[in-house]
């Protein structure tokens, strides 16, 4: 008789149209029935390509078909939009609105936007959570001064760290700082189903995820784990980023996010003793590219010592100095962001 080990190992070799990827490691196989020579599969696809469904049915007929023992297939495939009514209520039924923070590029001050633009969301009084995935780097549990690790209640499900009164849950509370990234692809995959299904989030208004940087098969297989409302857009005033930042505009088209805008950060410099403006790395560059592309331009953060600061002590500007011309950029940006959701984003 077959065994459901069998029948994964062979739909591995169906890979997710257009990716490297194959539809078990994406967790797209919901079910595999054995009773006696009868297999019955259930497939779930999450995705706005609709020549998905058709292509991943076939593949799978095909490697199901030769396995020896199985005598009646019955194999069912459907596909949900992203973010589609349908799937939104199972996964994380007590958040209101999910929403990522990406970058095309590493080292833009992705990380940094999302625990400050999580904290300025806070000071407009929601109820606020974080989530890191970014795999190769997590920070927030550091940024957001998480000193204890989070705790198991009884029923076995994870309470999220309180930082700076924001509820976080980060990679970097799982994983070893030295794990080589090529080993944590599974785990990580792993913890990150854990974080929708396990972690007692609670009732949210808003959930803030901080993505992995790039554009690859990682960010969109996250994206697709979890159904996003919205993603926003980090970018540096350089070409470079810019040019990055448009790939990370049409990787979330592809998956049919809808992305709320684009954010300019270390935009200028002012100076805290004269007040003069001067652009270290050019600027203007994040608004053009968001008119270009016709997407939302939701705001400039300034460049501030004083953000690298507060951000390695836990306890990030927003918090730490409200009234800094840093902070009022992100309060100003968290209120776009609640724009972008329609304005009505209490639970
Ligand atoms: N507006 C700012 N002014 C000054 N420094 C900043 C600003 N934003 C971010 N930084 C600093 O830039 C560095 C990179 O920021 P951060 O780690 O948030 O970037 P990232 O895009 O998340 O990086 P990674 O690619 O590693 O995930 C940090 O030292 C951070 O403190």
């Amino acid at each position: 008789m077959v065994t459901e080990q069998q029948v994964l190992e062979v739909l591995r070799a169906v890979k997710f149209p257009g990716l490297t990827r194959d539809i078990v490691s994406f967790g797209f196989v919901k079910g595999v029935r054995i009773e006696g020579e009868k297999l019955a599969v259930e497939i779930r696809l999450t995705t706005a390509n609709r020549e998905a469904g058709p292509q991943v049915e076939r593949d799978a007929r095909e490697v199901l078909s030769k396995l020896e023992g199985v005598r009646q297939l019955d194999l069912k495939v459907t596909v949900e939009a992203p973010g589609q009514a349908a799937v939104a209520p199972q996964v994380l039924p007590g958040v209101r609105y999910k929403v990522a923070v990406a970058s095309g590029k590493g080292g833009v001050g992705k990380s940094t936007v999302a625990a400050n633009l999580a904290l300025a969301l806070k000071q407009l009084n929601l109820d606020v959570g974080l989530l890191d995935a970014d795999i190769y780097g997590p920070s927030q549990h550091l940024m957001m001064g998480c000193v204890d690790p989070p705790r198991v209640t009884e029923d076995e499900k994870i309470l999220p760290v309180n930082g700076n009164g924001v509820k976080v849950m980060s990679l970097g509370f799982l994983l070893d700082p030295d794990t080589p990234v090529i080993w944590r692809g599974p785990m990580v995959m792993k913890a990150l189903q854990q974080f929708v299904e396990d972690v007692a989030w609670g009732e949210l208004d808003i959930l803030v995820v901080d993505l992995p940087p790039g554009t690859g098969d990682a960010q969109l297989t996250i994206t697709q784990q979890l159904p996003l409302d919205g993603a926003i857009i980090v970018t540096t005033p350089q070409d470079v980023a810019l040019i990055d930042a448009r790939k990370g505009l049409f990787m979330f088209q592809k998956v049919n996010v809808p992305v709320l805008g684009v954010v300019e950060n270390m935009s200028a410099f002012l100076c805290p003793h004269c007040g003069y403006r001067t652009e270290i790395f050019k600027s203007g560059g994040g608004r053009r590219t968001a008119e270009e592309l016709g997407v939302p331009f939701l705001g400039e953060i300034p460049i501030d010592p004083e953000v690298v600061v507060t951000g390695d002590a836990g306890r990030p500007i927003v918090a730490a100095r409200p009234d800094s011309p840093a902070a009022q950029a992100f309060d100003r940006l968290a209120r776009a962001v609640v724009e972008a959701l329609g304005g009505r984003i209490r639970r």
